[in-house]
């Protein structure tokens, strides 16, 4: 096999060189080389699909045989509990975090005392989308990183609730026909693929950028009859296409994986949307706004794209709860700013 070319830029080299740069320190270049190896082991587990008998519900711990149900409320899949593990495991002893969250776990986690405990705080969506790994259609692993607050001997959830905009890097792993690591670490949005024969992920794509415009959308329509006013005015009139007020046709995408929908856009552009409906008014929207929507919007702004939960920027919602849920209305700057007006304006 031939060994990485010198044109060609690992993510350690890549990483190694944002530190020369002055743009992460050495314990934040550690804690992205430790994540993207924790998303090496995921790749491999999702890969092996059936032969590695990691399909299907988890079974809950001590009950009748019965699924498992996380926080949300939501029955976990073996490998959502088995991509949790592996980067609980994988980031507990390195000295680069002080606490870990993840949407499978209630409570947030500092680092055992039987480690070092280090400066940032960790969180996660170990695996995104687990509807569809039992049909093999795209997943991923989503994560957001923030600085600890300085002084706190152990850090509970409340150190957790920072708004979005204080993220000092992001990214998500898609594992799809080839598993991919979009990263930011507030310069740019960066793509790189996994070389499986390498067993390293390599630069395939620098500064990605989201077309401005776009008439491509994403939103699961069948909650169509539960969305408020201004929504249903939004998607009227892009249904409506070239006869309607915006003068274009459409087309409608949904993969209903977060991770491979938001991919589809910061690749070619477009808008994906998850707004905030009727069926269980109690619930804010469906996506989790600390580790969902939060790195998402860092990683589309960070590519000259735009997010907002309909009315305001989604970087600046104050975080109350650590799976606090928020509408969201990210991809193409343009597109993104009208349906935010259309909520605005119905709101004046
Ligand atoms: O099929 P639905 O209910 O519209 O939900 C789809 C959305 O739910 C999610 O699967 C939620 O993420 P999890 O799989 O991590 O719970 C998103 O990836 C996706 O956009
Ligand atoms: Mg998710
Ligand atoms: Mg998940």
């Amino acid at each position: 096999m031939p060994a990485l070319s010198s044109q060609q830029r690992s993510l350690t080299r890549f990483l190694i060189e944002a530190q020369r740069e002055g743009q992460i320190n050495a314990e934040l270049r550690l804690l992205i080389e430790v994540v993207a190896r924790a998303c090496k082991r995921i790749s491999v587990a999702v890969g092996k699909g059936a032969l590695g008998g990691v399909l299907g519900d988890a079974v809950a711990a001590g009950g009748d045989g019965g699924a498992s149900i996380n926080v949300q409320g939501e029955a976990q899949k073996k490998l959502d509990v088995l991509s949790n593990d592996i980067l609980l495991e994988a980031n507990a002893w390195g000295g680069h975090l002080a606490g870990l969250a993840s949407e499978e776990m209630d409570h947030s986690q500092p680092i055992p005392d039987a480690y070092p405990r280090g400066n940032y705080l960790l969180l996660f969506d170990p695996l995104d989308g687990s509807s569809n790994i039992d049909v093999n259609v795209s997943v991923g692993t989503i994560f957001s990183v923030l600085r600890s607050p300085e002084g706190v001997a152990e850090v509970g959830d409340e150190h957790f609730l920072q708004a979005g905009r204080e993220q000092v890097a992001a990214g998500y792993c898609i594992y799809g026909p080839s598993t991919m690591l979009i990263l930011t670490l507030g310069h740019g949005t960066h793509a790189f693929t996994l070389d499986r024969e390498q067993g390293s992920f390599v630069l395939t794509k620098r500064d990605m950028r989201i077309p401005e415009e776009t008439k491509e959308f994403a939103i699961n329509m069948s909650n169509q009859r539960h969305w408020e006013a201004p929504m249903q005015a939004y998607v009227r009139d892009l249904l409506a296409g070239k006869e309607g007020p915006r003068g274009k046709d459409f087309n409608m995408r949904w993969i209903a994986s977060m991770v491979a929908d938001v991919h589809r856009l910061l690749t070619r552009g477009g808008i994906f949307i998850y707004p905030w409906d009727r069926k269980d008014p109690s619930k804010a929207g469906k996506l989790r706004l600390m580790y969902e929507a939060n790195p998402m919007a860092m990683l589309v702004e960070q590519a000259g794209g735009a997010a907002t939960n309909g009315r305001t920027r989604i970087l600046d919602v104050p975080p109350t709860q650590l799976h606090q849920r928020v509408p969201v209305f990210l991809g193409s700057k343009r597109e993104v700013e009208e349906a935010t007006r259309y909520h605005v304006d119905h709101d004046a």
